[in-house]
Parts: structure tokens; sequence; C-alpha cells
């Protein structure tokens, strides 16, 4: 019984930590606060040009994976700040191969909104 509680207890407190976390990327990082902007137009766009269910699907994951991609990569240049404060060649491919991932899915997710959108604007 002591296992379960401390089980759901923990649980609990982690969610507290990563709900603290999301606060933190979405109120403090300049590139989530664009993301989350583009999120909410995309959502009005959505509205407006009446997607269908399967997009309104692909829409909600692509704004949630690039946003959690973004929060990943400021974690990441966070460590390597912290380990290596100083300029580091290694430093710099690390930040540039994080940065490289968002990039890789923010083109994705561009390609994705065009597939989506250009049938319903021509
Ligand atoms: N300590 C370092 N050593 C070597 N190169 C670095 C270092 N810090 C940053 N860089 C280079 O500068 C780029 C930008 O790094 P920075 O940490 O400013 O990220 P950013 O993309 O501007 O993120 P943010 O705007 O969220 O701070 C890196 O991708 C890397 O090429």
């Amino acid at each position: 019984m002591h296992n379960k509680e401390s089980f759901f207890i923990n649980r609990l407190k982690s969610i507290t930590y990563a709900f603290k976390g999301a606060f933190i990327l979405v109120t403090t990082e300049a590139s989530i606060k664009v993301q989350f902007f583009i999120g909410i137009l995309m959502t009005f766009a959505g509205f407006y040009f009446k997607i269908s269910t399967t997009e309104w699907l692909i829409q909600i994951a692509t704004i949630g994976l690039i946003m959690a991609l973004e929060g990943v990569n400021t974690a990441i240049e966070e460590i390597a700040d912290f380990v290596h404060p100083d300029f580091h060649k290694k430093i710099g491919l690390i930040k540039d191969m994080a940065a490289g991932a968002v990039f890789i899915f923010a083109i994705t997710a561009i390609i994705m909104g065009c597939i989506i959108y250009i049938p319903k604007l021509f």
C-alpha cells in the first residue's frame, strides 16, 4: 500500500515539475513564444478554412511536436552552457545539431501546412 501511494505521489510530483518546466518554456523562451504564436494563428486558420478532423489531428500533433522539440533544444542549450560556459568547438557543434533537429521538423511542418492549406487557397 505504501509503495502504491508513493508511486502515485511521485507521478503527481513529476507532472507538477513537468508543468512548471512547460510554463517556464512558454513564458521565457523567445523561440517557443514564436512557435506558440504560430500555433494560435494556425488554429484560427484551421477554423477559418474548416479543415477536416484528420487535418486537425495532423496540425495539433505538428504544433505540439515543434514546441516540444524547441523545449528539448532549449534544455540542450542550457546543459551545454552549464557544463561548458566558455566558447568551445564541440559545444558549438552540439548546439548546431540540436537546432538542426528542430529545423528538420520545422521544414516538415511547413510542407505539411502547405499540403493542407494550398488546395484551400487556390
Ligand atoms: N559556447 C559556445 N561555443 C561555441 N559555439 C557556440 C557557443 N555558444 C553558442 N555557440 C554557437 O552559436 C549558436 C547560437 O547559440 P545560442 O546558445 O545563442 O543559441 P540560439 O539559437 O541563439 O538560442 P536562444 O536564442 O534560444 O538562446 C550555436 O548554434 C553555436 O553555433
